[in-house]
Order: C-alpha cells, then sequence, then structure tokens
C-alpha cells in the first residue's frame, strides 16, 4: 500500500497538509512520476496526483505500462467505494463508466504542465527518461540562467500591463521558475505582479484574458458551490483569498475582474510566506456589477447584472451566496483553512468578518491586515520621533475598513500598553470621511463602524481645518482617493510638527492621497513618510529620501503562515497585535539610519518567518493552536516549512 504523496506544505515534517483525500493502492511499485487522471462527468474528473515513489526507476513502468494500470486501484476516499479499476472491462452498453487513465507525466504534456516543466533545464537523463529528445533544443541550463533571461526579457517591456503578462503567462507556463524569478527579484517585481499593476490589471481584465485562473463563483453557481470546488485540480487547500470585488483597491467595483487581487495576493503567500503554491486558492464571488462601464465592455467577462449586494431587497440573494459558499470551503476543507477577505465595500467588509469570524478561520486584510502593517510601521517610527503611542495624536482622512480598523488596532494597543479603558484610548484618534470630521451631533446617521470614533468636538467639514483643529501628530490617509493630502495639509502638518508622521496608504498610486515627493517636498524633507503602494526615493536638497511601503503584504503571507503552522482554527486580534510588533522588531539601526521604518522587502521571508512564529506562539499561547506539540523553535520551523522553488531532480 502506499498513499499518494502530493508535495505537502510542510515538506518532510509528516504533521500538516500532506495527508490527501485520495489513497491509492498499488501492488506494484508505481513509477517514479505517473499521473492518475479520471476523466468523464463524476466528481473524481481532474483528479491528476503526481505519485512519487523513491526506490524505482522510471524504466520499470514504462516497459510494463499495462501491468501498472492493473495494478492501481485508485480508491478515492472522498466516495467511499472500493473501486476495482477494470471494473469498466465488465460494463455493458448501458452501465456508464470512467474512462481512468494512467500515464506517466512525460514528453509534450510535461513541458505544458505549470507545476513540473522545467524548460531548457531538463538535463540528458531526464529528457531519456521523460520522452522529451527532440521536443526541446539541444543545450541544457541552470534555473539561475532561466532566470537571468526571464529578467532580462521583463526588463524590455516599457509598458508596466506587459511585464504583469509576462508574469503570468509564466506562472501558467512555469510555476517554479515565476516564483525564483518573484522571489530572487521580488524589490522589482512586487509592483508588477501586485500594486500598483494589478490595479490596472484588474481594470482591464477582460482584454488581457488569456487563460482562467482561480475559481469564478458566479450567481449562476447557487446550489452548485460544492461541486465547483470539486472542479479545482488541488483538494489540500490551506489559504483562499476571495473577493466579490466591489471595492478593488481604490478603484471601485470592478466586478469579476476583481479576480487579479486574489490571484496577486496569492502568489505573494506563495513567494513572501512559502505557502506552497497548490495550497493556495483564489476566488471571486461574481454577484454583478454597478460599474456601468464594465457592463457596457463587450469584453467584460463576469454577469452583466447590476450587483446583487448586502442591501435592502438583494440582500438575501448575496448573503444565501456567500453563506453557501462559506459553508462548501468548511466541508471541503475543514476547519483550518484560512479564508482571507479581500477587497469587499465597507458594507459587507464588516458584516463578513462579524459572521464568520466565531465559525472560520478568517481574517479581513483590509481591515486586519492594513491594520497590522500601519501600527508596525507606527511603532518603528516612535522610535525616530520620541513618545509612546499615548502620547500622540492621530487623524485619519477615510473612514473605512482601512482607516477604522487601524484606528481600532492603534486603540487596542495604547489600551493594553496604558491599562486605559479602550473608549478612552480611542479619544485620542478621529476620522474625516466624505462628510467631514466624525462628531457625535452626527452619530445617528453614521455607519455601525463608524460610531465608535463619534467624539464630542464641533463638526468641521475640511480636512485642513480638522488638522488646525485637532492638531495630530500623525495624519493617515485611507479615503481611496487621490491627492487629497494638498500642499496646504502637509504644510499644516509640518508647520505642527517638527517631525510630521505623513501615511498615504491608498491604493494603487493614482488614488495616494500624496506622492512622496510631495511629503518631503512640502514638510522641508521632515516628513516620515509612508505609502501603501511604491514609490521611487526622493532627492530634496542633497538628501536622499526613502518612503517606507505600508502595505498588508507584509503582514499576511507571515500572518497566514503562522496560522497553518500551528493549525489555528480561529484568528485573535492579538495575533495581529503579535504580527504587528515582530515586523517592527525586524528594523534594524541601519534601517533606521537610511530612514526607513520598514525593514526592505528583499529580507521578506525572513521577516515572514518572523512573523509567522510570533503569531503560532501565540495561537498556542490563546489555545487555539491544534498542531500538537508546539515545536521549540518556531522561527526555524517557520523556515523549514517553507516553499522552495528549486527545481526538483526527476528521476
Ligand atoms: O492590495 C494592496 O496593495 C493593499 C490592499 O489590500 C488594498 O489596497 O486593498
Ligand atoms: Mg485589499
Amino acid at each position: 500500500m502506499i498513499s499518494l504523496h502530493r508535495s505537502c506544505f510542510l515538506n518532510n515534517t509528516g504533521i500538516s497538509g500532506s495527508s490527501s483525500p485520495f489513497s491509492y493502492k498499488l501492488k506494484k511499485l508505481p513509477p517514479a512520476s505517473v499521473k492518475v487522471t479520471a476523466l468523464g462527468p463524476n466528481r473524481d474528473r481532474n483528479s491528476s496526483v503526481l505519485i512519487e515513489n523513491n526506490n524505482n526507476p522510471l524504466k520499470e513502468i514504462k516497459e510494463d505500462a499495462t501491468a501498472s494500470v492493473a495494478d492501481v486501484d485508485p480508491n478515492p476516499t472522498v466516495t467511499g467505494e472500493d473501486r476495482d479499476l477494470y471494473y469498466d472491462a465488465a460494463a455493458t452498453d448501458d452501465q456508464l463508466v470512467t474512462p481512468w487513465s494512467l500515464s506517466v507525466a512525460s514528453g509534450y504534456s510535461l513541458l505544458r504542465d505549470p507545476h513540473h516543466n522545467k524548460g531548457l533545464a531538463f538535463n540528458e537523463k531526464e529528457r531519456d527518461s521523460y520522452y522529451l529528445r527532440g521536443l526541446l533544443p539541444p543545450t541544457v541550463i541552470s534555473q539561475e540562467l532561466q532566470v537571468k533571461k526571464m529578467m532580462c526579457s521583463i526588463r524590455q517591456y516599457q509598458v508596466p500591463l506587459q511585464k504583469y503578462m509576462a508574469m503570468m503567462d509564466l506562472q501558467e507556463l512555469n510555476e517554479r521558475l515565476f516564483y525564483k524569478l518573484l522571489i530572487d527579484n521580488v524589490e522589482e517585481l512586487l509592483p508588477v505582479v501586485y500594486t500598483p499593476t494589478v490595479g490596472e490589471a484588474c481594470q482591464k481584465y477582460g482584454s488581457i484574458f488569456r487563460r482562467p485562473q482561480g475559481l469564478f463563483i458566479s450567481l449562476k453557481e447557487k446550489g452548485k458551490i460544492h461541486e465547483v470546488l470539486r472542479n479545482w485540480p488541488q483538494r489540500d487547500i490551506q489559504v483562499i483569498v476571495v473577493t466579490d470585488g466591489e471595492r478593488i483597491l481604490g478603484l471601485g467595483d470592478l466586478g469579476c475582474q476583481g479576480m487579479g487581487i486574489p490571484i496577486g495576493k496569492l502568489s505573494l503567500y506563495t513567494a513572501l510566506g512559502g505557502v506552497r503554491p497548490s495550497a493556495c486558492l483564489p476566488v471571486t464571488i461574481d454577484v454583478g456589477t454597478n460599474n456601468e462601464q464594465l457592463l457596457n465592455d463587450e469584453f467584460y467577462i463576469g454577469l452583466r447584472r447590476r450587483r446583487a449586494t448586502g442591501q435592502a431587497r438583494n440582500l438575501i440573494e448575496y448573503a444565501e451566496l456567500m453563506h453557501e459558499f462559506m459553508s462548501a470551503v468548511k466541508q471541503n476543507y475543514g476547519e483550518k483553512v484560512l479564508i482571507q477577505f479581500e477587497d469587499f465595500a465597507n458594507h459587507n467588509a464588516f458584516d463578513l468578518l462579524a459572521k464568520y469570524g466565531t465559525t472560520h478561520l478568517v481574517f479581513n486584510d483590509d481591515i486586519q491586515g492594513t491594520a497590522s502593517v500601519v501600527l508596525a510601521g507606527l511603532v518603528a517610527a516612535l522610535k525616530v520621533v520620541g513618545g509612546t503611542l499615548a502620547d500622540h495624536r492621530f487623524l485619519f482622512l477615510g473612514a473605512g475598513e482601512a482607516g477604522t480598523g487601524i484606528a481600532e488596532l492603534i486603540a487596542l494597543e495604547i489600551s493594553k500598553q496604558t491599562n486605559m479603558p479602550l473608549e478612552e484610548a480611542r479619544k485620542k484618534i478621529s476620522l474625516v470621511d466624505s462628510k467631514g470630521l466624525i462628531v457625535k451631533s452626527r452619530i445617528d446617521s453614521l455607519q455601525h463602524f463608524k460610531k465608535p470614533w463619534a467624539h464630542d468636538h464641533e463638526p468641521i467639514k475640511k480636512l485642513v481645518d480638522a488638522v488646525n483643529g485637532i492638531k495630530p501628530t500623525v495624519l493617515i490617509g485611507t479615503s481611496g482617493v487621490g491627492r487629497t493630502f494638498t500642499k496646504e495639509v502637509v504644510e499644516a502638518m509640518a508647520a505642527l510638527n517638527e517631525k510630521p508622521i505623513i501615511f498615504s496608504l491608498s491604493n494603487p498610486t493614482s488614488q495616494s492621497e500624496c506622492t512622496a515627493e510631495e511629503a518631503y517636498t512640502w514638510s522641508q524633507g521632515r516628513a516620515i513618510f509612508a505609502s501603501g503602494s511604491p514609490f521611487d526615493p526622493v532627492e530634496y536638497k542633497g538628501r536622499v529620501f526613502v518612503p517606507g511601503q505600508a502595505n498588508n503584504a507584509y503582514i499576511f503571507p507571515g500572518l497566514g503562515l503562522g496560522l497553518i503552522m500551528s493549525g489555528a482554527i480561529r484568528v485573535h486580534d492579538d495575533m495581529l497585535l503579535a504580527a504587528s510588533e515582530a515586523l517592527a522588531a525586524q528594523v534594524t539601526q541601519e534601517n533606521f539610519d537610511k530612514g526607513l521604518i520598514y525593514p526592505p522587502f528583499r529580507n521578506i521571508r525572513k521577516i515572514s518567518a518572523h512573523i509567522a512564529a510570533s503569531v503560532a506562539a501565540k495561537a498556542y499561547e490563546l489555545g487555539l493552536a491544534t498542531r500538537q506539540p508546539q515545536p521549540k523553535d518556531l522561527v526555524k520551523y517557520a523556515e523549514h516549512c517553507m516553499y522552495n522553488p528549486a527545481y526538483q531532480s526527476y528521476r
């Protein structure tokens, strides 16, 4: 009996997602690399899985392929049936059969299998063993040379969207090369596969659409989501990033074309956090769109209807679809699958988090991930500016998910540090939304997530007046509206503070509240500045200023890894605080000397391992971890768990 080995997230540890829902009995030893494929309309279709066996030369099975077919009993425990592979031999005309086939992953199809393809890096022996002779030019090159070549080719594109498309093509062609490229060149390629370029990619997703990536669940699939999940080729899912496309970055409702976001986020889960790609599932829930331009776009890929959303008459339709999805996910992948809500509009984001936070392992990246990264940046910035969090005053432009999420985590941390009641700590934080400062007199008309921020204060309409009235030491932009930190606003901050802390967090670059150059110039080089999307260093009066990138990409990959490796069953606010502290602790004196309040992204895997370890430690401390016993050295363990994109050698 040999059970299937599917390359598992926690390689060699034997403790995690390595268990497969399938078990294949092989009377004879299997070939080195065999694909078992069940075709046909039943639920086992597409279940291609690589079987590996250490002791067997591939040749043995090639010469006796028939014997190996006969000797394999694909007994999917999901169905509970004990199936004989030859059952179809006894089938009569009116009996439906499943056309099982057993094939070596080789030749032409191996070159088109993104999970196993190595392109020109297949060595001579592999070319013989896997029927690749003639299908490749004679040269054999290393993965390193492939990376160099790909980087040269990507750098030749002038247009970021072309770089994005080249990267997506590579992901579909050769997954390990894609991740090696991304990991080795993270600072250069992050803006390509992630913000800002992914924003443009989503806007134009229909026009640039080539091959589907991720899982699309639309209202058409209502009642069938369980089956839809079964159509996905992988079963051992550990992380799902799901969006309904209603608030993609600061770009608004992009409907089904929001799919670029879950795909981009999950690429980072692998590249930055080391979660293996096959354990990641990008999902877009398509309930229509209210974006007229898309509805009239002949290339739009989604449902052509107005959005069923969490309001009034459509409430039930939307809620039912989401509920069916959440239930099906748990049923298919178990209690410990992590679901990251991404880029939902405010009105759904808070409700979904509240509703499923107690039954599923969920977190909202825009509310909680962003909060954690911003808190880390503030803690680091205070080392430069001085004082404790409680000594500062915070003003936000934007009171949606990010704004209120960050505000709440800051208040929580102040309250922990000082034993101050949370309500008191909140008073140090003020928020301005599109109608002005959030104050008590507006309480009745405020959405529920804004109410805790309605303080006693006279109403103020304009941001600059709020700055002058409240006199914040920290100004944070989470409005989704670009260029709202005007010269007047930045100058007011600079007049009030020797070192004003200014964060322009909205994405992509076009929606940033101000540019790095504006922040440094208008504050005469005194601002401590960070932004959600990357900005190049700025030279001002002979000094070079390097802006920080306060993006949740610092947090969610490590947070996710920590949750997975501890087998956590719920996300707790203290884990976000732990992640935040772990990130802040990674800023070195050398970074501070350069004016950085975040460590460079090039060290992100090490940073993620530390974040994962802190999150896992918190999960154990809170009794929320199910993976026992607790590993002794959690940082080492996290590093050990991480996916390595180096090619594997095929026997
Ligand atoms: O995706 C990003 O760059 C950060 C984020 O979550 C958002 O802006 O919604
Ligand atoms: Mg987001």
